[in-house]
């Protein structure tokens, strides 16, 4: 039985995430996907709660033909004990997937087999760029991610929440 770690912080979950984990799953039996940063919300880059995310990945899931966990992980002060941390929050598993420079660097540190997956149209499929959909009022970031991701956002209020939580004081 072999598992894969994904990490990522799901800022909102989107297409670009939906691809990677049907590639996963026809490399492994079981997938474990990170929710990275889970002590954040509130903010422009992290706008949704660890809870929050949960519930919008979680649908999206259900359709992949492979047995999911999805585990928050909080962020630690030390890099240097971080894998430690996520191994001791997760079932076993044998290769991690990622893109992100600071995540592969310290698996690859820890002996771990790393794999990166392609980019799936990254100039659309990015929470960054979604996020700044949202803030300018564009719609079409709703084409971007699953239906349950869109309708989560709107019964929580999130289009509100990330426009009043980038205004400044002056504004
Ligand atoms: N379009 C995409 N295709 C393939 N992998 C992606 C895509 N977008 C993100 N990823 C990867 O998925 C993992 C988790 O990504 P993350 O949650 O940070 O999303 P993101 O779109 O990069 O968000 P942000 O712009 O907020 O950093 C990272 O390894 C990232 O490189
Ligand atoms: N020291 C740490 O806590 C540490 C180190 C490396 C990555 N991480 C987390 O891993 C996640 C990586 O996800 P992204 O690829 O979405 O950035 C982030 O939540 C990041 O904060 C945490």
């Amino acid at each position: 039985m072999n598992r894969g770690l994904y990490i990522g912080r799901f800022q909102p979950y989107h297409l670009g995430h939906q691809a990677v984990l049907q590639k996963i799953v026809e490399e492994v039996d079981e997938v474990v996907v990170g929710l990275g940063s889970a002590q954040a919300s509130h903010t422009t880059e992290n706008p949704f709660t660890a809870g929050e995310r949960i519930s919008m990945i979680w649908p999206a899931l259900r359709g992949l033909d492979a047995t999911c966990y999805v585990i928050p992980l909080v962020d630690m002060e030390r890099n240097a004990v971080w894998v430690a941390h996520v191994e001791a929050m997760t079932p076993k598993f044998d290769v991690v997937y990622s893109n992100n420079p600071l995540v592969v660097q310290l698996f690859v540190e820890a002996g771990m087999e790393v794999r990166r997956p392609p980019m799936y149209r990254r100039e659309v499929y990015s929470g960054t760029a979604i996020r700044r959909m949202i803030l300018a009022g564009d719609e079409g970031w709703r084409r971007l991610v699953p239906p349950s991701v869109a309708s989560a956002i709107e019964e929580i209020g999130g289009i509100d929440r990330l426009k009043n939580v980038s205004r400044s004081d002056q504004d």
